[in-house]
């Protein structure tokens, strides 16, 4: 017994792919290696959602290390007297351009989808230069440059705010760097080569999992904000949008009909005698049914459309580019949509169910969300007043 239950406890790789599907959760599933979102919109809003403005960062963080970089200059004059002219000549007449070259090609805006791939380029240049000084200086003062190694890779890891892949890519060819030196020269001894490597490899080994955690809790942070504003502007039942979330298009829409004269429809539609449904089949039969009709309005509707439920057996369309005339046509469509297929309840059972549906549609810029709800509201009332199943629009 105790023999099978070690056989049934997952192993690490199943951990962290359930780890992974629980925190990321369709369509927020993240590539188990590089972490990148698998949906190119999702990765693209992450990206753009969560630094201030992850370019402007990493440009700042290329300009204080172009800094710190020259500073250094003083202390090979300082320890390496005697041939600070060549580390110098090293350092100002090939680093520095190469990390100005660097900066410069980052403020193109054409260059902007290969931006990390230009960050990577600056780390690998300097990363040239470093161990060139090495093998110029030779032996214990290496160390000096050895330092240096190791800070780029924190600048690798966390300044530059490279994705996470290209960064660990960049990191191994940084230690890369420092192992093909050896045939050219070396480092003077052994000892300094074997140790160096070893700092090289911990280090990045250190910040590749300081980088991996911090990487997936900002996209799980991503991913549960997210869900929350996704589930506050979602009707729990029929799984349209809600009534918040349709006042914000509303808005939206009346904005750019005031702005650009953008002509769109909103409706209104009640379901009729919704309660005698409810009263003859049970409560559970009326979701149904609510669930069947939200279905319906979606299938009928353009992508550009919205269809939301705004409360109770009431939902409302929002129409872009729809005149009044053309939401006429479009809501009998909906209407006979409803009311020309009975709604299957549990088992056999069956409901017919009509709609009234009441329009308004903004002419000129004196309206308000308000004032339109009104209107499409008085308009639905008439239908019911009318008789029910049918579509009005105010004359
Ligand atoms: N099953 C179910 N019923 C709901 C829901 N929300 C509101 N209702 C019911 O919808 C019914 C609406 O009834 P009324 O406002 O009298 O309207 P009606 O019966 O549709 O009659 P008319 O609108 O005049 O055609 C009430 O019985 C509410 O309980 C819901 O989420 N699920």
């Amino acid at each position: 017994m105790p023999e099978q239950k070690r056989q049934e406890r997952p192993t690490v790789g199943r951990r962290w792919q359930r780890w992974l599907s629980r925190h990321f959760p369709a369509p927020y599933q993240i590539h188990p290696f590089t972490l990148r979102f698998r949906d190119a919109g999702i990765e693209r809003a992450f990206i753009h959602g969560y630094d201030v403005n992850p370019v402007f960062l990493s440009r700042l963080a290329l300009l204080s290390g172009l800094v710190i970089y020259s500073l250094f200059g003083f202390v090979d004059f300082m320890v390496m007297h005697d041939f600070h002219r060549e580390l110098w000549s090293i350092r100002f007449g090939i680093g520095v351009p190469w990390i100005l070259l660097g900066l410069a090609l980052s403020l193109l805006p054409s260059l902007r989808p290969a931006y990390d791939w230009i960050l990577l380029a600056v780390v690998q240049g300097v990363n040239a230069t470093l161990v060139a000084m090495m093998v110029i200086t030779q032996g214990a003062e290496g160390m000096l440059y050895l330092s240096g190694i190791l800070l780029l890779l924190v600048y690798n890891f966390v300044a530059f705010r490279m994705r996470l892949w290209v960064a660990t890519i960049s990191a191994f060819l940084v230690i890369a760097g420092f192992l093909l030196a050896a045939p050219f020269g070396g480092y003077g001894n052994a000892f300094f080569m074997i140790s160096g490597l070893f700092f090289l490899l911990f280090t990045t080994t250190a910040l590749m999992f300081g980088a991996t955690i911090s990487e997936l809790f900002a996209r799980r942070h991503f991913v549960q904000s997210r869900l929350l504003d996704t589930q506050a502007k979602t009707d729990e039942l029929t799984g349209l949008p809600n009534r918040r979330a349709f006042l914000q298009r509303l808005q939206a829409e009346l904005a750019r009909h005031r702005r650009y004269g953008a002509e769109f429809t909103l409706a209104m539609i009640d379901a009729d005698h919704f309660k005698a449904i409810n009263d003859r089949h049970g409560h559970e039969a009326g979701d149904r049914v609510l669930c069947e009709v939200g279905a319906r309005l979606q299938r009928e509707l353009r992508d550009s459309d919205m269809a939301a439920r705004f409360g109770g057996e009431e939902f409302a369309l929002l129409l872009s580019e729809t005149s009044a005339d053309r939401a006429i046509t479009v809501c009998e469509r909906i209407r006979q949509a409803i009311c020309q297929r009975p709604i299957a309840l549990n088992g056999s059972d069956k409901v017919e169910l009509t709609i009234s549906i009441g329009l308004a549609t903004p002419a000129g810029d004196g309206h308000s969300v308000d004032s339109l709800l009104r209107q499409a509201d008085d308009a639905m009332y008439q239908a019911k007043r009318e008789g029910r199943n049918r579509v009005s629009a105010p004359d």
